[in-house]
């Protein structure tokens, strides 16, 4: 295909409750989404949709909204101009641009779901998905009290929200895990994700974790810390997992070997792309390594596309693919929809959802066309 344009939608949709992690408390999401117009070889006119994952502030990661829409418009479009793009060759054209995964990677997926609308394919066939849908977990926010916790679990639990994953913060982490159990029992699948915010220093403290049968427990230390994870894992019994330290599938091969990564959460945006995240699954599961799908309070764009890759054979733990209620009041598309515990994979050509007009209306802050 030839691109003609991209318009980049920046909306901001309130949270329906805030989300507390171990670097702050989100109340709002600003996101970019991308509006992909190109012509295919045979003259056919495609439009692709994709959701850039790069939050306001760099906090999750060093990529922010305000630099992902420079990158795009300034470094990366203008390197798409008057060549012939295909999903599967996008981001090598787009390789001699440091960084900056999550813009490449929703340049590169406004360009597969064009790709795929224009084929009338969906992205899971694409991708190769052996379910029509996934099990759905839920990320349970810090919250102000232990009694606050209890309420908001018990809440998710009664939804029917198959795994429970708690942020965790030095200073509100044991206790609250132990409430947890204490209140719900043994069986409830439960993991804890720290983003960081310990050090080997603790490891003592982090091995009394072992206690409470979790699933795993996420990037308890800093984000370029493989060794580190390494050296922590061999003291706990908890698997490890890793989630901003997996930037690409070397990055997951390096902390495979160190033993640094007994279960990889796979985000598109965080790795580069979609591509990039299918290639991490393999990896991993040529390794006997577990994956599941990260979330990054994606909108029903993000969404739809993360049901697809997590309906791939080798993510056997349940994601951060959550209804799309657990977010917001209005998706900016068609709501995600939990049923029983299960999201169900879109089936129709591309990511088979697009933001209903109104919503994106309502949602938009600023709307930027840019003809390539
Ligand atoms: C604002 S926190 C975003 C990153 C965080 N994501 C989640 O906790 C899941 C959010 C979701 O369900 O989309 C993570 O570190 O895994
Ligand atoms: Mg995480």
């Amino acid at each position: 295909m030839k691109i003609d344009e991209l318009i980049l939608h920046t909306v901001s949709m309130p949270l329906v409750a805030p989300f507390t992690t171990s670097f702050g408390t989100q109340t709002v999401r600003t996101a970019l989404i991308l509006e992909l117009h190109a012509t295919a070889a045979d003259g056919a006119p495609l439009v692709g949709w994709a959701e850039c994952v790069a939050d306001e502030h760099p906090l999750y990661s060093g990529e922010f909204l305000p630099a992902a829409k420079i990158v795009i418009i300034d470094h990366l479009l203008p390197r798409l101009r008057d060549v012939e793009v295909t999903a599967e060759t996008v981001g090598h054209l787009l390789r001699v641009v440091v960084g900056h995964r999550m813009a490449k990677a929703a340049v590169e997926m406004a360009v597969l779901d064009a790709q795929l609308r224009g084929q009338g394919v969906s992205l899971g066939s694409y991708f190769g998905a052996v379910v029509d849908r996934v099990p759905s977990g839920v990320s349970v926010g810090i919250q102000p009290t232990t009694e606050q916790l209890l309420d908001v679990v018990g809440g998710y639990l009664d939804q029917g929200y198959v795994r429970i994953k708690l942020k965790i913060e030095p200073g509100r982490d044991i206790e609250r895990v132990r409430a947890v159990r204490e209140r719900f029992g043994d069986d409830v699948l439960l993991q804890v994700d720290a983003n960081a915010a310990y050090t080997l220093v603790d490891a003592p403290l982090l091995r009394r974790l072992d206690e409470f049968n979790l699933l795993l427990i996420e990037q308890p230390l800093g984000e370029e810390d493989l060794r580190q994870h390494a050296a922590l894992a061999r003291q706990m019994s908890t698997p490890m997992c890793l989630d901003e330290s997996i930037t690409s599938a070397e990055a997951a091969a390096a902390a495979i070997a160190l033993g640094a990564a007994a279960v990889i959460n796979i985000k598109a945006g965080r790795v580069g792309g979609y591509l990039e995240a299918r290639r991490i699954h393999d990896l991993a599961r040529a390794n006997g390594i577990a994956v599941w799908c990260g979330g990054m309070v994606e909108t029903g764009v993000g969404r739809a596309a993360n049901a697809a890759l997590a309906a791939l054979p080798g993510f056997t733990l349940p994601g951060d693919i959550s209804g799309s209620d657990r977010f917001y009041t209005k998706d900016l598309t068609e709501p995600f929809v939990m049923q029983d515990g299960y999201i169900q994979v879109p089936t129709g050509p591309g990511l088979g959802v697009e933001p209903l007009p109104d919503a994106l209306a309502e949602f938009s802050i600023d709307t930027t066309p840019v003809v390539i």
